[in-house]
């Protein structure tokens, strides 16, 4: 008899960074991947006031991310006074905080983001702000389904590479399903925004897989079983689904959130239309400028939440 080892949990129980009686008991929390700790540092002191954290795969987007930010909030840097990256210490992934905003790097696929998750987290809880005050956006990059390059996709659900509404993650033997949703409202809201701010956005499902060749139907990585047929077949059947692009973190991102009951949005410009070609060669200025778009998006929502004029 096959044993059925899929567990589906909805564990969202109200708000809160952590459900983990284990953390109450130690000593100390290592959060290794951001080379911080919350005895070696004063994470309350840090990030007290942090209402705003944005995701993004690449180190220097979200280096440039900071930059915007400071220069979008008029922060008056000091002389000498720099942004400094404050994972310094662990090459895995950059952070910088600027005001109440966290710019973090988390690397390519689920599982690098998964770990960022867990332990920004945790950042958050040991500096004690209120999760119904924060807000957590992936601003990224995605191959798009029938759009014209350059659009940004705000993500209305997350869905694998089978469309199926929930991440899987096998846990003591057992495939726990984790349901991956995201927030209406902040939603219309950030597609609201993008009208006024003259920025091309629109609400889609975004496929999230394990890989970005055969996991994407693209027919240009080293291996490829299947004809150019059979990947248009399965791209059109995802879009006739309401998929509209498709990347590699957002499913994650929205249960990791949803589970801690945290609002979010994924908001990807797309880099090209798959149903037309699989190869990236746009030119790299105007790729800067896509990629750019959804950040103009997050920062009008920022200012417009910091009480700042945000359409200009
Ligand atoms: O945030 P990024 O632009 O890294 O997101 C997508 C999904 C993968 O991480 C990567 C593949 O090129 O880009
Ligand atoms: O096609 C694409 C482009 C960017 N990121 C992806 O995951 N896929």
């Amino acid at each position: 008899m096959a044993l059925d080892r899929h567990l589906r949990i909805d564990s969202q129980e109200g708000i809160s960074f952590v459900r983990n009686i284990h953390l109450d008991s130690m000593e100390e929390d290592v959060l290794y991947h951001l080379a911080l700790s919350n005895k070696s540092h004063d994470l309350k002191e840090i990030f007290g006031d942090v209402k705003f954290v944005c995701f993004g795969g690449s180190p220097s987007r979200m280096e440039k991310f900071a930059h915007y930010m400071v220069d979008q909030l008029k922060f008056k840097l000091t002389p000498g006074q720099t942004l400094y990256n404050i994972s310094k210490g662990s090459d895995r992934y950059v952070l910088y905080k600027m005001g109440p905003i966290i710019s973090v790097s988390h690397g390519m696929g689920i599982p690098s983001l998964s770990i960022l998750i867990h332990e920004i987290l945790k950042l958050l809880q040991h500096a004690g702000c209120d999760p119904s005050e924060v807000v957590f956006f992936r601003l990224g990059t995605s191959g798009g389904l029938g759009l014209d390059a350059g659009t940004v996709v705000i993500s209305e659900a997350a869905v694998d590479g089978i469309l199926r509404s929930y991440m899987e993650i096998p846990t003591l033997g057992l495939i726990i399903q984790h349901p991956a949703k995201l927030d209406e409202a902040l939603n219309k809201e950030l597609l609201q925004i993008s009208e006024e701010i003259g920025c091309k956005s629109e609400l889609g499902k975004t496929m999230c897989t394990y890989d970005f060749y055969e996991g994407q139907a693209r027919l240009d990585g080293a291996f490829c079983d299947y004809t150019e047929e059979d990947k248009l077949a399965f791209l059109k059947r995802a879009h006739e689904r309401g998929v509209r692009n498709i990347e590699m973190e957002s499913l994650c991102f929205a249960a990791m959130t949803h589970r801690a009951g945290v609002k979010s949005a994924v908001l990807c410009v797309t880099l090209l239309n798959r149903l037309n070609g699989d190869q990236i060669n746009t030119p790299h200025d105007v790729m800067e400028e896509w990629q750019a778009r959804p950040q103009r998006i997050v920062a009008a929502y920022i200012k417009k939440k910091l009480g700042m004029e945000y359409k200009s």
